[in-house]
This record gives structure tokens, C-alpha cells and sequence, in this order.
């Protein structure tokens, strides 16, 4: 294939390898049902036991109003009678008594439940939630803006929906448990007056449920607004951006920015509490307009006596039951459907495959004998980017250093993501001892790689984790981490840190015991290092993995002072000697001596061999990017000598 068959415009044939699936920015359309399911589900196997109480609890809670109502009738009837039994009154007025102390104690129990329930559905759902994330091997899903909005609000849903979700079907039982038997009390009295709070509840229900959807698009639409508002948040508050926040005077800018995403998404809300607001008042009107009517029927007819005092009572209570049952049915199933649609983005992502695709055959990987083959690699970060890759072809001999060289934006780091299987190539393969690494399961693949990238990370943990991460079943092994830092040049620094290697790199956080004397937390917390040091370490993190099959060093010294990157060079050489490795370096010098130097340019390697080799080709790339780095130099040293 040709550079003309594959043109940055994005016009190349088909890729071979599925891009990961676009996440799209629409609202999405789900099922409620099916979030009902999910939150049940995942309530009964985070916590049974409190499920099973919170259901005996709601039926209580739903039948006891009920039968208080019937009691009271009976006593108020019982009263008004030509000759009133004492004992009887005496057991209905027990039986109200009772009814109490039972609705009262219902009502303890099911905030202890819930609060148990909540706690273990939150531990389960997020447990869930962040399995899924590391799931996903490669790094293309988590570059997608959208993603992120999901993610945010899968986040959010995994803490609160499914209890909500599982509450919502609870009060929908006990509220319909109240209804049904207050509902039953009312047809016995007045058919109409049921069938009216029956009908008032309709409109009721549409308008929740509408407002509920409105409520799920909002949190999807200003999801991008307030996760730009936390990034401005964050950049006021973070240490690292705190320089140049302060040097160039961004407080008030960010401040400015953050305050304006705000009141977008606040304004947005606003709109909608105002529609909320005016369907309420339209809904409560309604419900006045029938309580009102229906209290004015029943003393109408008490005076009339085609009813009893007792059936005015429990008219007048079951008209209320009926109501307020109705209004908080209605409103927990329009909460319900909000939450089930926001619940919705925690199902996606809990539920979205590996942006890899799965070897459907693996192969076990081998500790490499021959070497790694990058075959007419082809490679584009998204189907409108331009081309990365084109075509590049490159074999790194088992056992041979290999240097990568070439201008900023050549390819260079991207040459090393795509042999981490980060991503996968859309045309060409990356072979591991001839087999595509596709076929290898890529954490196996990944046991076998060391690597410092370029984009290396500061953990705000202690010096030892830092270095232990490298290779987390060696993260308590103190003989191995004292090595790497040896071999990093980061040995003594840590050694003069006030613990040593159990010093806490954070000035967030502190590492001892809640409890620990203050002394002992000023010791172990608040050191940072500076930049050269952190990538020391990040070098030593890598050198954990000394001695697996390949090490990827992009740029390992770039913070180094020119001494330290001389003698940290020094000593990876060694190290690397007889071992696979690449080496990704601006600086010339370093990359030498190294068995073969490459220089990627427009996609493709276009100079291969080794320093003398390349040296010997005059108008040669690297050639030229020597001499001008070494004339650099020659310059300095000359001017240094006039002075
Ligand atoms: N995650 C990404 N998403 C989209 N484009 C990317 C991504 N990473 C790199 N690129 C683009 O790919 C090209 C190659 O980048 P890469 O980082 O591989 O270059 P490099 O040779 O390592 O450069 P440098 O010497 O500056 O480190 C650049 O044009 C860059 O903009």
C-alpha cells in the first residue's frame, strides 16, 4: 500500500481493526424495566437480608395506616351508638395503640435497613463500576470526551440509583398497598369520590414521568458543562498547576471560566425547576379542589345521615390516604424512571466490551527467542486524524538495542504505544516471535514489557510504592526496590528523606496512622521531589521489570542534568547490554552506542543503522540532527573558552 492509497483526509479504505465504539452524544432511550431489574439484582447480592426486611417493612408500612383507619371507624361508631360496649372500645382503642407503636417502629427499622442496603448496593455498584474501567485495556476509550461524561454520571448513578431505584420499587408496593385498601374504604363509601382520586392521579403521572425524562436529559446535557467546571476547580486548587497559575495571574480567569460553566448549567436547571414548579401548583390545586369537594359531600351526607360519624372519619381519612398515596406513588415512580435513565450510563459502561478486541484463539506468549517485527504498521489515533504510522516497517532482534530518533510529532511514542498494545494498528500487524500481538492475551503480553514513558506519573504515595509499582508483586520486596533506585541514581536522595523509603511523595496527603504523634506524621509526610528526581524514579519503576523480555525507555533523562543523564545513560547501557530494548531520545548522545538507531519520519523509518553507518551519509537526517546538536555544544564550549 502506498501513501497515496492511505491520505491524511481520512479518505483510506476500510481499516482492519474495528475503531472502539464511538460513544454518542445523544440522550439515550432506555428501559426502566430494565434498570428495576439491575437495581434489584444488585441489592439482592450486595445484601439479602436487608431486601427481604425492607420488603416485610413496607408491606407493614402499607397495610397499618389502613387498618388504623378501619379501628377508628369502628371505635367513632362504636361511640355514637345507643349503647356503646365498653370492651370493645377498650380492644379497638388497643388495637389503634398497637397499630402506632408497630407504624412507629416500621418506620426505625426501614431507615436502618435502608442505610445498610444503601452502604452495601453503593460498595457493590462501584466495585462493579471501576472493574469495568480497568477492564478496558487500551487507552482509546478513555480519550473520548463523551466517555467521560458517561463516565461522570455512571459515577454518580453507581452511588446513589440503585438504592433509589430499589426504594422506588418499595414504596411503590407500600403505596399501593395503602391505596388498594384505602381505595377499597372509599368505593364502599362513594364509588364516585374513588373514581375521581383515582382520576386525578393520571395527570399527576404523566407530568412526573415527563418531568423525571426532562430531569435525565439535564444531567446528560450539563455533564460536559460541570465536568469543565471541575477542571477549572481543580486547576485553582492543584499544587502542580499552582505556579503557573499564580506566575501568570490565572486565579481570576479560571475563576471566571469556572463561575460561567456553572451558571450554564444553572441556568438550565433553572428553566427547568420553573416548568416543575407550575406543573406542582396545577397538581396540588387539583388535589385540593377534590379534598375540598369530597369533605363538603361527606358532612352533606353525615347531616343527611345516609352515612355515620365514623364513615365521615374514615372518608375523610381514606380520601387523604388515597391522595397523599397516590401523589407519592406517583412522584416515586417518575423518580424512579429518572433514576433508571441516569442508572442507564452506569449499565453502559458496567457493560461495554474491551476497546481491544479478544484474541479468539489466544496464544500463550513465550519469553522472546527471535524478536519483535512492526510489519506495515498503519496507524491514526481517530478516523478523521491524520495518519500517524504510514506504513512502517522495523525489526528489533532479540537481544539488540534499538535507538528511535526523529523530529517532535514523528511517530516515535506512538511506535512505542502501539508495541504496549495500547492501541491496535488499523492496517499491519506487531508481531511478537512471528505471532500478532493480537493474539496474545495483553496483560500476559504486558507482564513481559518494562518501560519509563515519556508521560511518566508522580504517585502521591510513599518512595517505596513509587518504585514497587513497577512490579506490584515485588511492591513489599525492599532488597529488589533498593536495586532499582540503585541503578536509577535515586538510592541516596531517598536514603536522606526523612523516613527513607517509607517518606510519604505527597504534600496532600500524609502516610502514617490517623493516630500517630505528630512528630512521627511530620516525618513520614510533606517531602516532594523535584522534577529530575521524580523521573528518577519513574526510571527506577521501570527497573523493576530488569530482565523481562523487552525495556521501553521514551525518553528516560529528559529532566536529568547533563551529568546525571551522562551516568544514568551510562549504566542503562550496561543494563540493556545483551537484553531487548528501545531507547526514544531527542539527545544524540545517548543513543550512540545503542546496536542500531532509526529515524522515523512522515510515518515510516527512513534511516537505519548504526551511529558510525549514519554518520557516513552526509545530507542523512541523522547525520545532520548530530552535527547540529554537537555544533551546539562546540559553540557553547567556544564561547565559554572567549570569555
Ligand atoms: N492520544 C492521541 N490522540 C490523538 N493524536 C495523538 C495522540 N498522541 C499523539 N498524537 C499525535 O500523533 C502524532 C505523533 O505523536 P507522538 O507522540 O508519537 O510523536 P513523537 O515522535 O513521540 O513526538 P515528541 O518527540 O514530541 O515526543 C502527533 O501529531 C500527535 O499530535
Amino acid at each position: 500500500m502506498s501513501s497515496d492509497d492511505v491520505t491524511d483526509s481520512g479518505t483510506s479504505p476500510q481499516p482492519d481493526a474495528p475503531a472502539p465504539e464511538a460513544e454518542t452524544p445523544e440522550e439515550p432511550r432506555v428501559s426502566v424495566l430494565r434498570g428495576m431489574r439491575a437495581a434489584y439484582a444488585l441489592a439482592w447480592q450486595a445484601c439479602p437480608g436487608m431486601l427481604v426486611l425492607q420488603v416485610a417493612m413496607a408491606v407493614t408500612g402499607g397495610v397499618a395506616p389502613v387498618a388504623t383507619a378501619w379501628l377508628t371507624k369502628g371505635a367513632l361508631d362504636e361511640l355514637t351508638a345507643a349503647h356503646p360496649g365498653m370492651g370493645s372500645l377498650t380492644g379497638m382503642a388497643a388495637g389503634i395503640g398497637l397499630l402506632g407503636v408497630v407504624m412507629a417502629a416500621t418506620s426505625a427499622v426501614t431507615t436502618y435497613a435502608q442505610g445498610r442496603a444503601r452502604r452495601a448496593v453503593g460498595l457493590l455498584s462501584q466495585d462493579r463500576l471501576f472493574t469495568a474501567v480497568n477492564r478496558m485495556s487500551g487507552l482509546a476509550r478513555l480519550e473520548q470526551p463523551q466517555f467521560h461524561d458517561r463516565l461522570r454520571l455512571a459515577q454518580q448513578s453507581a452511588e446513589h440509583a440503585p438504592d433509589q431505584l430499589v426504594q422506588m420499587g418499595l414504596s411503590t408496593l407500600q403505596g399501593t398497598l395503602g391505596i388498594a385498601g384505602f381505595l377499597g374504604t372509599l368505593v364502599a363509601i362513594s364509588p364516585v369520590m374513588a373514581g375521581l382520586a383515582l382520576a386525578a392521579a393520571a395527570p399527576a403521572l404523566v407530568a412526573h414521568l415527563t418531568l423525571g425524562r426532562r430531569r435525565a436529559g439535564l444531567l446528560w446535557r450539563t455533564s460536559p458543562l460541570l465536568r469543565r467546571k471541575l477542571f477549572y476547580q481543580m486547576l485553582l486548587t492543584d499544587l502542580q498547576a499552582s505556579k503557573e497559575v499564580r506566575l501568570f495571574g490565572l486565579g481570576g480567569f479560571l475563576h471566571d471560566r469556572m463561575l460561567t460553566e456553572l451558571r450554564a448549567s444553572n441556568a438550565a436547571e433553572d428553566r427547568l425547576e420553573r416548568g416543575v414548579v407550575r406543573v406542582q401548583v396545577l397538581l396540588a390545586a387539583l388535589g385540593a379542589l377534590l379534598a375540598g369537594g369530597g369533605l363538603l359531600w361527606a358532612v352533606h351526607a353525615a347531616a343527611q345521615r345516609s352515612i355515620s360519624i365514623g364513615d365521615v372519619s374514615v372518608f375523610i381519612g381514606a380520601l387523604a390516604g388515597v391522595q397523599t398515596g397516590l401523589t407519592s406513588l406517583v412522584q416515586g415512580i417518575a423518580m424512579g424512571h429518572q433514576n433508571a435513565l441516569v442508572f442507564h450510563h452506569y449499565l453502559t459502561v458496567v457493560g461495554a466490551q474491551d476497546d481491544l478486541a479478544e484474541p479468539a484463539e489466544p496464544k500463550a506468549i513465550a519469553p522472546l527467542a527471535r524478536g519483535i517485527e512492526l510489519r506495515d504498521v498503519w496507524f491514526r489515533y481517530g478516523e478523521d486524524a491524520p495518519w500517524v504510522l504510514r506504513g512502517l516497517d522495523l525489526t528489533i532482534p532479540h537481544g539488540t538495542s534499538l535507538a528511535v530518533v526523529g523530529l517532535n510529532g514523528a511517530g516515535k511514542s506512538t511506535l512505542v504505544k502501539l508495541l504496549c498494545r495500547f492501541y491496535d494498528p488499523q492496517r499491519g500487524a506487531v508481531l511478537w516471535d512471528g505471532v500478532d500481538i493480537r493474539d496474545i492475551p495483553v496483560a500476559d503480553l504486558r507482564q513481559r514489557i518494562g518501560a519509563v514513558f515519556q508521560d511518566y506519573m508522580d504517585y502521591d504515595l510513599t518512595a517505596a510504592e513509587n518504585i514497587g509499582l513497577g512490579d506490584l508483586d515485588a511492591i513489599a520486596d525492599r532488597d529488589r526496590i533498593r536495586t532499582a533506585a540503585e541503578r536509577a541514581g535515586i538510592h541516596e536522595t531517598i536514603e536522606r528523606l526523612p523516613a527513607g523509603y517509607r517518606t510519604m511523595l505527597s504534600r496532600v496527603f500524609h502516610a502514617g496512622d490517623e493516630d500517630e504523634d505528630e512528630e512521627e506524621a511530620a516525618r513520614t509526610s510533606g517531602v516532594h521531589l523535584s522534577g529530575g528526581q521524580w523521573q528518577r524514579l519513574a526510571l527506577a519503576r521501570g527497573l523493576m521489570r530488569q530482565g523481562r523480555d523487552l525495556m521501553i525507555l521514551d525518553e528516560p533523562s529528559s529532566g536529568l542534568d547533563a551529568m546525571a543523564e551522562a551516568a544514568v545513560h551510562d549504566r542503562l547501557r550496561k543494563l540493556r547490554a545483551g537484553s531487548t530494548s528501545i531507547l526514544v531520545s531527542h539527545r544524540l548522545s545517548a543513543v550512540r552506542r545503542a546496536d542500531r538507531i532509526v529515524v522515523v519520519q512522515d510515518g515510516r523509518i527512513l534511516e537505519s543503522g548504526d551511529h558510525a553507518s549514519l554518520m557516513a551519509v552526509p545530507d542523512g537526517v541523522y547525520a545532520e540532527l548530530f552535527r547540529s546538536q554537537a555544533e551546539g555544544y562546540q559553540e557553547e564550549r567556544e564561547a565559554v573558552a572567549a570569555e
